[in-house]
C-alpha cells in the first residue's frame, strides 16, 4: 500500500491507497508527526510498501518526517520536487523552485483533469489561486491569508476580539451582518475569501471568456463553494498531482 502525505503549514493530510487500483484504505488530517504515526498504525492490516510526500515545510522538518517513516515502515519516502515543466504544464515562476509545491501539484492535477485552461483555488492556512492556460502555460497566481490567518491576526492585534471555536462555528449559519463580535469577524472573513475567489474568476473570464474550468480545494473550500456554483470541488487535488509527480515505478 502507498502512504501519501500532504504536509501543509498547519496540518498534515494523509491517506493510504492500494498500489494497483488506488482504492483508498484510510486517511485523515493531523497536527503532528506523532499523531500521524499513531493514526496510520491504528489502521488494521496496513502494510506500507511505498510513500510519497509533498511538503511546504522546511527541509529539516521534512527530513525528520521521512526519517520517522523509514524507521517505522522501513520505506524510503519519495519527496516531490519542483520542475520547470511536468505533465504538459510549464512552471510560470521566474525561479521555478520558488513556487510552493502544493500549488504546483494542485496545478498539475487540475490541468490533467481539465485538459484545458483552468483556475486553481486552494483555501488553507493561506488562500492561493493559480492560472494555467489551455496550452499548459502556468501564468502565475496569488497568495493571501486564509481563514485561520485572518482570524488569528484580528484576535492577536486587538484587545476585544475574543471568542471560542464553538461559537465561531455557530456564527456561520448565515452571512448576514454580524450582531456579535464572533459573527462580525467570522462572517467578515468568509466574505473576504468569497471576494478573493470571485475576483480570480473575473480575471479568468477576462482572459479566456467562458472557456475554462475552476477547481476548488483545501480545508476551507466549503466556505466559498456556494458562491462558485460552477467550480469542481476536488478535496484531494494535491494528491492527484502528487501521484503524477511521484509515480513510484
Ligand atoms: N478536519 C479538519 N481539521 C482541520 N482543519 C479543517 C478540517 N476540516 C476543515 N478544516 C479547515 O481547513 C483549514 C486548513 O486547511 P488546509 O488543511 O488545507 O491547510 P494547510 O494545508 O495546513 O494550509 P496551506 O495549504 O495553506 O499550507 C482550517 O482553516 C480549517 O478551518
Ligand atoms: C503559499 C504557501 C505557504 C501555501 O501553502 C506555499 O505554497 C508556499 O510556501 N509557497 C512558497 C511561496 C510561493 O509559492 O511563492
Ligand atoms: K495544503
Amino acid at each position: 500500500m502507498i502512504l501519501e502525505l500532504d504536509c501543509g503549514n498547519s496540518f498534515i493530510k494523509w491517506r493510504v491507497i492500494h498500489v494497483h487500483d488506488a482504492m483508498i484504505v484510510g486517511g485523515g488530517i493531523v497536527d503532528s508527526d506523532q499523531t500521524l504515526m499513531d493514526q496510520i498504525r491504528a489502521l488494521a492490516c496496513v502494510q506500507v510498501t511505498a510513500c510519497r510526500i509533498v511538503s511546504v515545510r522546511s527541509e529539516e522538518e521534512t527530513d525528520a518526517l521521512t526519517s520517522l517513516i523509514a524507521q517505522v515502515f522501513a520505506v524510503q519516502a519519495q519527496v516531490a520536487r519542483s520542475a520547470p515543466e511536468m505533465a504538459g504544464v510549464r512552471n510560470g515562476y521566474e525561479d521555478y523552485q520558488r513556487l510552493g509545491m502544493d500549488r504546483w501539484l494542485a496545478t498539475l492535477g487540475a490541468f490533467h483533469l481539465a485538459k484545458g485552461a483552468c483556475l486553481v483555488i486552494d483555501l488553507g492556512t493561506a488562500a492561493k489561486a493559480d492560472f494555467v492556460a489551455a496550452n499548459g502555460e502556468h501564468l502565475g497566481g496569488y497568495i493571501c491569508p486564509g481563514m485561520p490567518l485572518m482570524r488569528s491576526q484580528l484576535r492577536t492585534h486587538t484587545r476585544r476580539i475574543r471568542y471560542d471555536d464553538a461559537s465561531a462555528e455557530r456564527a456561520l449559519v448565515s452571512l448576514a451582518p454580524g450582531r456579535s463580535t464572533v459573527e462580525a469577524v467570522e462572517r467578515g472573513c468568509v466574505l473576504m475569501l468569497q471576494g478573493f475567489v470571485r475576483t480570480q474568476v473575473e480575471q479568468a473570464r477576462e482572459m479566456w471568456g467562458e472557456d475554462f474550468a475552476v477547481f476548488l480545494t483545501g480545508g476551507d473550500a466549503p466556505l466559498v463553494k456556494d458562491s462558485l456554483p460552477d467550480a469542481r470541488v476536488v478535496p484531494d487535488l494535491v494528491f492527484v498531482g502528487l501521484a503524477m509527480a511521484c509515480p513510484l515505478n
